[in-house]
């Protein structure tokens, strides 16, 4: 059987798969916890891993550092078979290679000869050599490959003309001759013996060709040919540079000349007397005030002299005017000053005859008097969406009217028709399956995935030949245990790392209900997904690896984090999954060591016991999870089965009547006919095609053209507790990101920046920085106050402003959200509370301003 629409898409469609990682690349992200010390939990995890690796990598590999097992493993996610996989390739014994001979390049082997060839003067003369001429020359020689033997050759000279030159005292003369002729040397001898293969080696002297400066000729011609007219050209030319040079010179004679004057008439003025300072005229003068001095008369116009018609040939253009414009002409451009336009076209058409003559085009007065098609088309759009009709129509419309009429219907056969169904009516009366959506929580590796899996394929939703595909591929990497975990984890990361990233959801159906799963990622780097399946959750799968081991590494990690966020996001129903038991031998034993201690804090965390069931079973081999166990060492267990628990699980109450809200848990592109769609669960209300919505924080609407649901069957009406698909118009896909929310625009949920909640907290608690939840919506937000500690039962102030609020304490805090457009909330919503990768507390509101 093929995947269900809504399971092939899960994962694989994500419309901004960067945004859990925000700007930061993988590394980053990955490495947000590295610069702290390793946890308890990692550093069990580490010691388990390197002997798990030990014992796999046998003696054979005995030689491998533990350093590198550690790094495998952390790489790797403490995958044991994955880092034994890799060490292996690593430290595989490698055949060795036969030798390859070292690539030399030219020059090289010209240096070394050069070596060969000077033993005794090597040094020296290959320092005495290194001219800074020299080296230049050489580096004038490099080309491609040679290029960077030859360049670091004329580094040494370089280098060992610095040495020479403080070593060894000779005079600048001698170098220079020494160096001279040793680069003559070098660049004529050596060279020569080595490049005498090279097409522009070996060269005879008399082919040489002489490189001589390029006359100054005056290319004229349309080709660069000489031409009579080029030839008078280069002449003017010449004659404008020699007019040019003698006024230079006269200039420069005139100037000296004017220098000798005025020393003189310097040497003049002190023999003169003084006198009265002469008025000088050149000067511009410029009236003080306008009224004192009336300005200046308006000098005479200079008549401009005629300028003289150039002599020469003088062409005579005949006059190809028509005296009268052709007919085309007067009926593309005749205007009705020049003669009544009508007159001339029908005289021109009554003279000529034409099939198209009778044309209403052409015997219209003004084709612009009416509007043209396209002004009929806007007319139309425009009055499609919203704009007022107008009522009256003319009997006989013109083609462009009768296109416009077409264009307008079309554009409102698009507009999506709301059936205004009573949704709430029609839910009660439909007889659907009741609809139950559970969220798979538990600690990396404890075997979520691969329950899940065999969950599915138990129940048929996935045919035989689908696993079977998936068992061959992981047996490929070695990992075939892994097959039916990857019936859940279907990206390309999730399936090469063995671990889940992202929320998969995946529907089903038994007799009774209609099941979705959301199976969360274990592994605490995804806990902000994981906080995004829970908050669509009616309850909560807790998957417990049944190994002592494992199960304590997971009650010091993910286990107990994970319980903690699906209590206090409201899910108060707990199915314990105490899986791997096949691992354990079906120990009675060790099923109640783990029951006890997980009761023991699951009180702690204010779960209702009688809300929780406990159920052994081995996901890889199918014991327990539809059909009993068949091991005999199991006979002590007589409860349900994991599917029997799931069936006997009651949805939450649905609040029908109250306004829509949606969290956007998928935004994607489906086919050509709908080009945006998204997925969530509907939280409150109802919706339906046709239905406008309304988006937050981009406060952008958009209306619902169809409706999917989890099983891909389309629908008119969805309603509280489905994740169905929505395919939207009207709306840009910039405007939807996950965990948005949508809701109905006449009830909108408002963008809270400033809130008090009800806090649990999991950590010590302080005025501080944390990451504010809300499913996957998330926003910096700063404790600005601790008001006071509740008393957890009767929610009773027990002590006022306290300084700090300890681990499993209830307080009453204020958050102010930090630098964005504020989050969604309302009164009684959910959030939790994060800090440095950890969660710290989770909140219900109170109140906003
Ligand atoms: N022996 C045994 N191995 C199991 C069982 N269930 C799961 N495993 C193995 O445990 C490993 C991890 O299983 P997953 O299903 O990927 O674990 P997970 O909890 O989904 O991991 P994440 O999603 O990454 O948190 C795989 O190698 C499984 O084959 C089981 O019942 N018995």
């Amino acid at each position: 059987m093929p995947p269900k629409a809504g399971f092939s898409r899960a994962k694989t469609v994500g419309y901004d798969d960067d945004d859990i990682y925000d700007d930061y690349s993988e590394e980053e992200y990955v490495g947000e916890g590295e610069g702290e010390a390793m946890s308890e939990e990692d550093k069990e995890q580490m010691a388990a891993g390197v002997i798990k690796v030990r014992e796999a990598l046998g003696s054979e590999y005995s030689k491998v550092k533990e350093v590198d097992i550690q790094d495998a493993l952390w790489n790797y996610y403490y995958d044991v078979g994955k880092s034994v996989t890799f060490l292996k390739n690593k430290y595989a014994p490698k055949a060795p290679a036969p030798a390859k001979p070292k690539a030399v390049s030219r020059f090289d082997q010209a240096a070394g000869a050069a070596d060969a060839k000077t033993p005794t003067s090597t040094g020296k003369h290959m320092l005495i050599c290194g001219t800074e001429s020299t080296a230049r020359a050489m580096s004038n020689l490099a080309i491609d490959g040679e290029g960077e033997s030859i360049a670091s050759l004329c580094e040494t000279l370089r280098d060992g003309l610095a040495a020479m030159s403080r070593e060894t005292p000779f005079t600048e003369r001698t170098a220079r001759s020494q160096a001279s002729s040793c680069a003559s040397d070098y660049t004529s001898a050596r060279t020569k013996d080595f490049f005498w293969d090279v097409p522009w080696g070996n060269v005879p002297c008399s082919r040489l060709a002489t490189i001589t400066a390029q006359p100054a000729t005056h290319k004229g011609g349309l080709l660069g040919g000489s031409s009579k007219l080029a030839a008078l050209a280069a002449k003017r030319k010449q004659k404008q540079q020699e007019e040019a040079a003698a006024k230079a010179d006269a200039a420069a004679n005139g100037l000296a000349a004017d220098k000798a004057v005025a020393l003189l008439d310097r040497l003049n003025i002190r023999d003169k007397p003084a006198s009265a300072p002469v008025r000088d005229d050149t000067k511009p003068r410029y009236p003080k005030k306008r009224s004192e001095t009336p300005p200046p008369p308006e000098p005479a116009p200079v008549e401009e002299e005629p300028i003289p018609e150039p002599q020469g040939i003088r062409i005579e253009f005949p006059n190809l005017r028509a005296k009268q414009p052709s007919m085309f002409g007067a009926i593309l451009c005749g205007s009705p000053q020049d003669e009544p336009r009508n007159q001339h076209v029908e005289s021109a058409l009554n003279s000529f005859p034409l099939p198209y003559a009778n044309a209403k085009a052409f015997t219209d007065a003004d084709p612009f008097s009416k509007p043209s098609p396209d002004d009929l088309v806007r007319q139309a759009q425009a009055r499609s969406a919203g704009a007022p009709k107008s009522k009256t129509k003319t009997k006989g419309s013109t083609d462009g009217e009768k296109l416009a009429e077409s264009v307008e219907k079309l554009v409102v056969e698009t507009k999506v028709k709301s059936k205004n169904l009573n949704v709430v009516d029609e839910y009660r009366n439909c007889g659907l399956k009741k609809v139950a959506n559970f969220v798979v929580i538990g600690h990396v590796d404890h075997g979520k995935s691969t329950l899940m899996g065999r969950l599915l394929y138990d129940l048929k939703v996935v045919d035989e030949r689908s696993v079977d595909k998936l068992r061959q591929e992981a047996e490929t990497i070695g990992k075939s245990s892994f097959a039916l975990a990857w019936l859940m984890d279907q990206t390309p990361e999730e399936r090469s790392r063995g671990v889940t990233v992202d929320i998969a959801t995946v529907p089903f159906e038994t007799e009774q209900t209609s099941f979705t799963i959301l199976d969360a990622p274990g592994h605490r780097d995804f806990i902000p997904n994981m906080i995004a399946g829970v908050s669509q959750a009616d309850f909560a799968v807790l998957v417990v690896d049944a190994q002592e081991n494992s199960f304590q590494s997971g009650l010091k990690g993910q286990t107990k984090e994970h319980a903690l966020i699906v209590r206090s996001m409201g899910i108060q129903r707990l199915i314990v999954a105490v899986n791997k038991m096949d691992t354990v031998s079906w120990s009675k034993e060790r099923f109640d060591k783990v029951r006890q201690a997980t009761t023991a804090f699951f009180e702690t965390a204010s779960f209702s016991l009688k809300n929780i069931t406990f159920i052994p079973c081995a996901g890889l081999t199918g014991d327990n999870v539809t059909k009993r166990v068949a091991d005999e060492n199991a006979e002590w267990y007589s409860g349900p089965t994991f599917l029997e628990a799931l069936e006997a699980s009651e949805p939450k109450p649905r609040a029908l009547e109250r306004p829509l809200r949606l969290t956007i848990n998928d935004v994607f592109r489906g086919s050509g006919q709908n080009p945006l769609s998204i997925s969530g669960q509907i939280e409150a209300g109802t919706l339906q095609i046709g239905d406008v919505v309304l988006a937050l924080p981009s406060r952008e609407t958009a209306t619902i053209k169809a409706i999917e649901l989890p099983d891909g069957s389309p629908a008119d009406w969805a309603v509280a507790g489905q994740i169905p698909t929505l395919h939207l118009v009207d709306i840009d896909v910039v405007h939807l990101r996950l965990g948005d929310l949508l809701c109905a625009p006449t009830a909108p949920v408002r963008l809270v920046k400033s809130f008090t909640c009800k806090m649990l907290a999991f950590e010590h608690v302080m005025p501080q920085f944390v990451d504010v939840f809300r499913g996957k919506q998330q926003a910096t937000g700063l404790i600005t106050a601790l008001a006071s500690i509740l008393d957890k039962n009767t929610g009773e102030v027990t002590r006022r402003k306290p300084r700090i609020v300890r681990p499993g304490e209830v307080a009453r805090v204020r958050i102010e959200l930090e630098g964005s457009a504020g989050l969604p909330l309302e009164v009684g919503g959910r959030i939790v509370l994060r800090d440095g990768g950890r969660t710290v507390g989770a909140g219900l509101l109170e109140s906003y301003t």
